[in-house]
């Protein structure tokens, strides 16, 4: 976990980010030690006419930080959104591949959606607590799935939830105010705590601390990083140091030139920033494009 160093690269050009903490622990895990969580094979994403993903193949590991990171547009969110079908939402949206979450094809027809989102949770970009109480946000979910059914298993439950989402202690007395009174960051942890009510088996983040303060990007880093021996993670960013200091493994999405999102390297975080294999990546993370 000390280990700490800055990347130079074969050109000399050094990456302003230093890799620290669980990228530099992740380096020393072996590969083969690994479950995969996500299969993504040949997965091909149209919005309409417009090719939006192109030829993805890559395998996502279980109960590790995934940061994907790549310029605007090279198609990240759509990719997340992939994950748990909220792309289903979008008219005119179609896919052609694969994506098997422990093996089995979420985009079979017998496949349940509701029970899909269930173990696929998500955090937006904005914290969008419902306009409850702090305790209601969290027991909303559980009550819909028909679990934790007596006052007393409920009120555990929303307990472990906000300490995991380490926010107990800063709300621990307002449990039945209005959520909506809470800052913006606390929002965002109030958010991650909803997403675990339901033990989901992944969650996934899209830019959850771009909104957020530096101190409350902070907090929701490392609640990521506990949170990880549990949960797989999967977190869209575009701060580098985010995902240098927050992650196991790094996904770099780029453009072809039609436009399409395409995966040029996916990779443990520490060898993406100190030793990148693709041009491309280099020039993104040392800020020369995107
Ligand atoms: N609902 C939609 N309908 C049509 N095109 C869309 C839709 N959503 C996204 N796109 C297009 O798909 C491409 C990828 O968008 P996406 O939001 O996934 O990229 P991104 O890498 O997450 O971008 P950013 O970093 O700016 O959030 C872009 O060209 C975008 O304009």
């Amino acid at each position: 976990m000390s280990d700490s160093l800055v990347g130079h690269l074969s050109t000399g050009i050094k990456i302003n980010t230093v890799v620290t903490g669980i990228a530099a622990e992740a380096a020393e895990e072996s590969a083969t030690g690994l479950v995969t969580k996500f299969d993504v094979e040949n997965l091909n994403f149209n919005y309409g006419n417009f090719q939006a993903l192109r030829n993805l193949n890559v395998n996502i590991p279980s109960r590790r930080i995934t940061a994907i990171i790549g310029p605007s547009g090279s198609g990240k969110t759509t990719f997340l959104r992939l994950l748990n079908r909220m792309s289903d939402m979008t008219l005119g949206s179609w896919h052609t591949g694969e994506i098997l979450l422990d093996g089995i094809d979420i985009f079979s027809p017998d496949l349940n959606v509701v029970a899909l989102r269930r173990r696929v949770g998500m955090v937006f970009q904005k914290p969008n607590p419902f306009p409850k109480t702090i305790y209601e946000n969290i027991a909303y979910g559980p009550r819909m799935h028909g679990t934790h059914k007596k006052k007393a298993e409920m009120d555990e439950l929303v307990e472990h939830c906000l300490k995991q989402a380490a926010l107990w202690d800063e709300v621990k007395d307002s449990l039945h105010k209005s959520a909506l009174a809470l800052s913006g960051g606390q929002q965002q942890r109030l958010c991650i705590a909803r997403a675990i009510s339901v033990e989901p088996e992944v969650i996934l983040m899209d830019e959850p601390a771009s909104a957020l303060d530096p101190i409350s990007t902070i907090k929701i880093e490392e609640l990521m990083i506990e949170l990880r021996r549990k949960y797989t993670i999967v977190i869209v960013t575009h701060n580098m140091q985010q995902a240098a200091r927050a992650s196991d493994y790094t996904m770099v999405f780029v453009m072809s030139p039609s436009r399409a999102g395409e995966i040029v390297e996916f990779g443990k975080t520490h060898d993406i920033f100190t030793n990148p294999q693709h041009e491309k990546t280099e020039q993104y993370i040392t800020g020369r494009f995107g």
